[in-house]
């Protein structure tokens, strides 16, 4: 149950900002009506919320107070705006403002809104191949990477679809569709704090799948869909300033931070672009299979065993990173490399080329994150090679220029 809501700790001072649904939001006068909650996440609440100024449907991600100071998101986003005429691949920026709560103040950003990923793939009859899908979005972190932005972050959950027709969603045909969201009714254990510090209730997330289900039962069948890059939360300017901590899920995590992170707990050390090509290895085979590359049966854990995984599939090991295990280096080989892949042999025939796409993997999961080919390189890997993507309308442009 507390899984399906973010937990009420989370309303204080310094935390989430209060919202209700029908709440008005924005730079004065306020534009954004929220409509329903889209999900949370360590750091935000995400709310559907219609703009009563532009008739348009958006995305208001509200960031806890505490965090919201520091918050670099809405520069990067704005950084990778694509041109009207150019099919984005990064979450569009609409607006950005701040919010004052009893909490603190809390940056909003306004953005699209998007299905993630995950539920679009398990939409029955989708059109668009998984290869192409992966093209997009490798072609997504090409562009961040040639505006000069390291993602940080790369995960299934992190990857969206855009939505067919947002603007013509309304909060009336919404709950009509799908029926009102269960709430929890808060109540504070203390009776002095101030109510207006938390909402009067937690609201389980929007079923977007099911309402895009309902309300564009074709969505899948009918045009391949445009990804979308998102939560650029743990994204930095590789040329301005120095790495944020690195906010990688562990099983996207590249080892140069996992190996300073066994050292140092508190400190992810440097990383850039090319960790950014680790995660993204990682993410591309699970857009694949529907698997985890390095989830072993019992998950993993921040360990040395686990990094002593990540050295098995690249087949080799620093020096020094085996001095601090206290193992031999000359015992990851490219053999023992061969055996890892062979576990990971692609046997589901609706994968085109799923040699083709481990033998890319292997390129891109190399310890040495100098030797790792850039997010461009793999777009040119004959693994994409003859790729048709009548829907999305883009080409490949090694110069990026379009998006100038
Ligand atoms: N534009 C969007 N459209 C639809 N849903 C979204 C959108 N942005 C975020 N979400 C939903 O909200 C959740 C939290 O968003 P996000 O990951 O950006 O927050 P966060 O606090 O930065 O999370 P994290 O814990 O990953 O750092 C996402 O997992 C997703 O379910």
């Amino acid at each position: 149950m507390e899984e399906c809501y973010e937990n009420s700790s989370c309303y204080g001072p310094g935390g989430l900002c209060p919202v209700r649904v029908g709440d008005l939001l924005g730079p004065d006068p306020p534009r954004y009506r929220v409509a329903a909650k889209l999900g949370w996440g360590s750091y935000a609440t995400v709310w559907l919320a219609r703009d009563i100024v532009g008739s348009k449907t958006v995305a208001l991600k509200i960031v806890e107070a505490a965090s919201s100071q520091g918050s670099t998101e809405a520069a990067i986003l704005g950084r990778l705006r694509a041109p009207p005429s150019v099919e984005p691949l990064v979450l569009q920026l609409f607006d950005a403002f701040t919010v004052t709560s009893p909490n603190g103040v809390h940056q909003v950003l306004v953005t699209e809104p998007v299905m993630l990923l995950q539920d679009y793939l398990s939409l029955p009859g989708r059109r668009m191949t998984t290869r192409a899908l992966m093209r997009q979005v490798v072609e997504g972190v090409a562009f961040m990477h040639a505006r000069g932005i390291a993602h940080g972050g790369e995960s299934p959950t992190n990857i969206g679809v855009a939505l067919p027709e947002p603007d013509a969603f309304s909060e009336i045909k919404l709950w009509k569709r799908i029926g009102a969201p269960d709430v929890i009714p808060l109540l504070a254990s203390d009776p002095t704090r101030d109510p207006a510090s938390f909402p009067p209730y937690i609201c389980e997330a929007l079923d977007l799948t099911e309402f895009v289900r309902q309300w564009v039962p074709d969505f899948a069948t009918r045009s391949p869909p445009r990804a979308r890059i998102l939560d650029l939360g743990s994204a930095y300017a590789v040329d301005d300033s120095p790495p944020p901590p690195c906010g990688c899920p562990l099983l996207f995590r590249p080892p140069e931070v996992i190996f300073q992170q066994l050292l140092d707990r508190a400190n992810s050390g440097p990383w850039d672009c090319r960790s950014d090509i680790w995660s993204l290895a990682c993410l591309l085979y699970e857009i694949a299979t529907g698997g985890c590359l390095f989830g072993g049966s019992m998950g993993a854990s921040l360990n040395d065993s686990h990094l002593k995984r990540l050295a098995r599939a690249s087949g080799s090991l620093p020096d020094a990173w085996a001095k601090h295990l206290s193992i031999s280096a000359t015992q990851y080989t490219s053999e023992l490399a061969d055996e890892f892949w062979k576990e990971r042999e692609i046997s589901d025939k609706t994968i085109e080329d799923g040699l083709g796409l481990l033998q890319l993997l292997r390129r891109m999961l190399v310890i040495d994150p100098a030797r790792r080919p850039t997010a461009e390189e793999v777009l040119r890997d004959p693994y994409f090679d003859g790729l048709q993507d009548p829907g999305v309308g883009v080409e490949l442009d090694p110069a990026f220029t379009r998006y100038s």
